[in-house]
Order: C-alpha cells, then structure tokens, then sequence
C-alpha cells in the first residue's frame, strides 16, 4: 500500500466514458461522497472525458439527481464541481488524448504528481483506450493507475487475449480490475469472521459441512438493458465473477498475512483445485411473463425488443463446483444467481451435516451459518435450543448478528466508495489479479460452451417467482436441505 504521505500531493481522477450511464448513476456520485467525506487527497482534480460534445455544467445536470446531498452540504458541492473538467474527445486518436494531458498536467504542480484513469467505456473501445492512455497520458512524475471494469472478456481465449494486451503496456501493480461485490461489507468480513475466530476453523471442512450455498436473486429482468446481457448472460454476468469471487474467500486456506498478494495466492490455489463444471451439474433457466403481474413483471426476457428471438440466453443459473483437496473433496459449492425473481438478496450458506447419533428422534435441524450480503447486512447461526419453560422440547432458534441493530452508529460505505479509495492508497486486496480471472475462464468456460453451441434451452420461470421449479430438486440431490420449518421473529428496533 502506498504511504499516506502520497496523499499530500496532486491527483487527477480521469473518468473516461463520462456521459455513460455508470459515470452518472456510480461513479461521479462515488466521488462525490468520497471528496464530502474528506477522503481523497487534497490536492484532487477531476476530468471526465468522452466523446459527446457537452460541458461540465451539462455533466453535473446529468449527475445531479444520483448525488445526494445533505442540508449544510451545498457549498461542498460546489466546491467539488469547481474541481471538475470535462474534456471532449475520440477514444482512438491519440491528438484528443495529448490534449487531455495538456489539461491534466496544468494542474500538477510540484514534483510529483499521479493518475487514476477510471474505464467506464464499453469493452469495443477498451483496446484503443488504454493504448492511448499509454502512450499520451502516463504520469511522469508519479504513478499511473487504471480501473478496468467487467466484462474481461466473454471466455478463456478473449480473457487472455486482454490480459495479454493490458500486459504489454502496464504492470500488473497498476491495473485495478473492480468486481464490486469485493467492496461489499460481508464480502470483506468473510476474511476476518473465517480467521479472526477460533470456533469457525476446526468445522470448516468436509467432515462437519454439508454443502454450501452462495445465492444472487434480482427482483427485475433485463428492463431495456437486453441486448447487452444476451451477449453475456447471468453466468458472465454474475456467477463467473461475483460468486466465484465470494466462493474463493469462503474456501481458500488461510493467507500467511494480511498483504494483498498472499490474499489472492489463497484465491488461486482454491479455485486450481476447482474442474471445470460438468454439463450434468449445471441448471439454466429463463424468466417468462406473469400474467398476474403488474407493468414489467408481464413481459418475459423475450418480450423485451432489445433481445433477439427465440433466444436461449440464461437469466438464471444453478451450478456446483467441486474443490479436489482435502479440505472440501465432496462438499458441493452450489452457486445461484438470478434475475426478475422473488426477492432482492445475496448471500452464503453454510450448512452443517446432519447430528450424528440423534437422540432427538430426528428433531434435530441442521444448523447453518448465514452471511446475509444484502440487503441489511448481518451474519446469523441458525441452532437448536431447548424450548424454554418446563418442557423439553426443542426449537429452532438463531444467534444473530444483525449489523443495523448491533452497530446503529455505524454507516456502511456502499463497494464503489471503498474500491476507489483503495486505488489511491494503492492496495489491491480487493481487486481481481490477472491469475484469479484465469482459473475463473478455465471453470467456466467449458460450459458456456456446451450450452452455446448446443443452444441448451433454459427452463422457464414465472417473473418474481423463486426460479425454475427443477431447482430445488437439484438443491436436495447436492445435500442442501430446506426443512421450512424456521421461524425467525424480528427483533424490534
Ligand atoms: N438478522 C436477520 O435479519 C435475520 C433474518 N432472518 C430472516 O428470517 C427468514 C428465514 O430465515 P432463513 O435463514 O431464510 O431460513 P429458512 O430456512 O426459512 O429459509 C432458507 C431459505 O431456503 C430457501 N427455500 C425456500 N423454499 C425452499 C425449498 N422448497 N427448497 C429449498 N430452499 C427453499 C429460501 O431461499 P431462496 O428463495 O433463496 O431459495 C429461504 O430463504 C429470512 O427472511 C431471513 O432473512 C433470520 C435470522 C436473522
Ligand atoms: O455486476 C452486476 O451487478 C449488478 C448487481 O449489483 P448489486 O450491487 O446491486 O447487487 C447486476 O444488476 C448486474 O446485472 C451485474 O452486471
């Protein structure tokens, strides 16, 4: 990580795909909490670039409405509008980006002086882009950093095709590849719960663990944004990144320490031991219209003219991996994810095997270990207990850590705020490495194959549904059991 002492000298934040939908809705908001907040260097400055002709003023009327602002804060932001530029310009002449850093170097006065080019711009431009940034727009007098978001490529060969191409002009040290579920609160608490505590560590293993379930459910379909996800599907979109993500911090061994390239070993060395899925343990399903619904929840993913006809792209997706050492051979790691369901959640599941030697005539639940990711953070264990009062019943019950309730004080920062202020500290724990996104392609792509050229129909599911019926089936067959018998009852605040 770099020495906060960095932080006393000029910074440009350089957001390139400026009127983009990321760069109003996610990014200018980002670095607006991050400046209100009084986390960034001082000395930061601000360029967005693009190609529509537009002003900074044009840009903020864009941004406005995703930026809150708090009573008291107005002249805050308009300081922090005074510190930013917009410069119009093609992603593929190198003249426009010489003239942006004219633009950046005015403003870096003194010795030393560093760049952050953040890529909000669609994967088509992405070549061009970061050859330009290289070539007109290094930092000579500090570091150079660029954050790269997803897609990184759509299957092994494109993946290491770009990795290739980032290698030839950056090192690895400056490229911050953003999977914004490794900003999320749980995410990152996966680390310190597994290895700050000594009751986790001797019954995480295949001995005493069941099966573990890591789920992503979206309440909305595609709403106009079809014809981007067809070409990807929720298997690219989520399950080869954020949930693979997730699943290698609940299985890797223990890090020697806390440094960000012995964090990411562990990832790799786990996901090495993962074979690429097999077709038999894989469910992919589409969402169709309810017709009970309301507005959007009538259409299906086919309805939407943004997709192709007749297409078979997933909107969700079950699959088990499975990790070859000793740690977890035969525990399934089943990853579910998708879009126009029930609810809105992310989470992970733990569940424990079966009590050994009941004496409770089968009474006895299995317990589970929840990471609720979102919404409304919190980690509870679900146990068994003797009813209280005279009886010797039991009962489900739960030990419950539910963050808002336990830390009323505290605010949670949204991913983006979090992944951007480590780029200027310079710490890449929670970034994705070259190596991890290899080993994701090599489980995955395989598969997207098989279903590819083999046009595998998804089964259907009704929008706001749980997903397709057979997916439970295939819960059971890998050791996922659903009592349906726990009762939570919510604490009032
Ligand atoms: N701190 C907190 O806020 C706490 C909240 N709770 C809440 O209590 C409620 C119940 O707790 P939960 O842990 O979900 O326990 P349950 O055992 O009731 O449910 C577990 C999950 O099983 C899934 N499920 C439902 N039907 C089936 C089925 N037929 N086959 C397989 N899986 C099925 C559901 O998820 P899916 O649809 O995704 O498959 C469900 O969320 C939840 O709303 C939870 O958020 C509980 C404890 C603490
Ligand atoms: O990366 C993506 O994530 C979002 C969901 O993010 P969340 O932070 O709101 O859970 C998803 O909607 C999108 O399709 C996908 O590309």
């Amino acid at each position: 990580m770099e020495n906060k002492a960095d932080f006393q000298y000029p910074h440009t934040f350089v957001l390139l795909g400026a009127s983009g939908d990321l760069a109003k809705k996610k990014i200018y908001p980002t670095i607006w909490f991050l400046y209100r907040d009084n986390l960034l260097p001082e000395k930061t400055r601000f360029v967005g670039y693009a190609r529509t002709k537009q002003t900074i003023q044009e840009v903020r009327q864009k941004s406005e409405k995703y930026m809150k602002v708090r009573p008291g804060e107005e002249e805050k932001f308009e300081q922090f509008w005074a510190l930013n530029d917009y410069h119009a310009g093609s992603y593929d002449k190198r003249i426009d980006y010489e003239l942006l850093n004219q633009l950046i170097t005015k403003y870096e006065k003194g010795p030393v002086a560093n760049r952050i080019f953040y890529l909000a711009v669609p994967p088509t431009v992405f070549s061009d882009v970061t050859v330009n940034i290289r070539n007109a727009c290094t930092s000579i007098k500090g570091y150079t950093r660029v954050i790269i978001e997803k897609p990184f490529g759509r299957d092994d060969v494109s993946s290491n095709k770009l990795s290739q191409h980032l290698a030839g002009l950056f090192k690895e040290e400056q490229i911050y590849r953003i999977d914004h579920y490794l900003g999320k609160e749980m995410v990152q608490n996966l680390l310190t719960l597994r290895f700050a505590n000594s009751i986790f560590d001797p019954s995480w293993n295949r001995e005493n663990i069941a099966s573990v379930l890591i789920s992503f459910k979206e309440p909305f379909g595609t709403e106009g944004r079809g014809g981007y996800f067809d070409d990807f599907g929720i298997i690219r979109d989520v399950m080869q990144n954020h949930l693979l993500q997730i699943l290698s911090l609940v299985a890797m061994e223990k890090p020697v320490s806390l440094n960000p390239n012995d964090i990411r070993d562990e990832k790799v060395k786990v996901l090495r031991h993962i074979r690429p899925i097999r077709k038999e343990d894989i469910l992919t399903g589409q969402y169709i219209g309810n017709p009970e619904g309301k507005g959007d929840e009538t259409l299906g993913y086919l309805d939407d003219p943004t997709v192709p006809k007749g297409s078979v792209t997933p909107t969700y997706a079950l699959a088990a991996l499975w990790i070859n050492n000793s740690r977890w051979q035969g525990v399934p790691f089943i990853l579910r994810c998708g879009k126009a369901l029930n609810e809105r959640k992310a989470e992970v599941r733990v569940q424990y095997k079966d009590v050994p030697g009941d004496i409770f005539d089968g009474h006895a639940k299995r317990n589970e270990l929840v990471l609720r990711v979102q919404p409304g953070e919190a980690v509870y264990v679900k146990l068994m207990s003797k009813t209280p009062g005279m009886n010797f019943d039991l009962v489900e019950t739960e030990l419950d850590l539910t963050y808002s309730l336990r830390y009323r004080e505290a605010s949670v920062p949204d991913a983006y705020e979090r992944l951007i202020l480590d780029v200027f500290m310079g710490s890449q724990m929670h970034f994705v490495r070259n190596d991890e996104l290899t080993e994701a392609w090599r489980i995955f792509t395989p598969i997207l194959k098989e279903l590819e050229d083999n046009k595998v129909k998804p089964l259907p599911y009704v929008y706001g549904s749980r997903g397709p019926q057979e997916a439970d089936g295939k819960l059971k067959g890998y050791d996922f059991k659903y009592s349906g018998s726990y009762k939570w009852i919510k604490p009032t605040p």
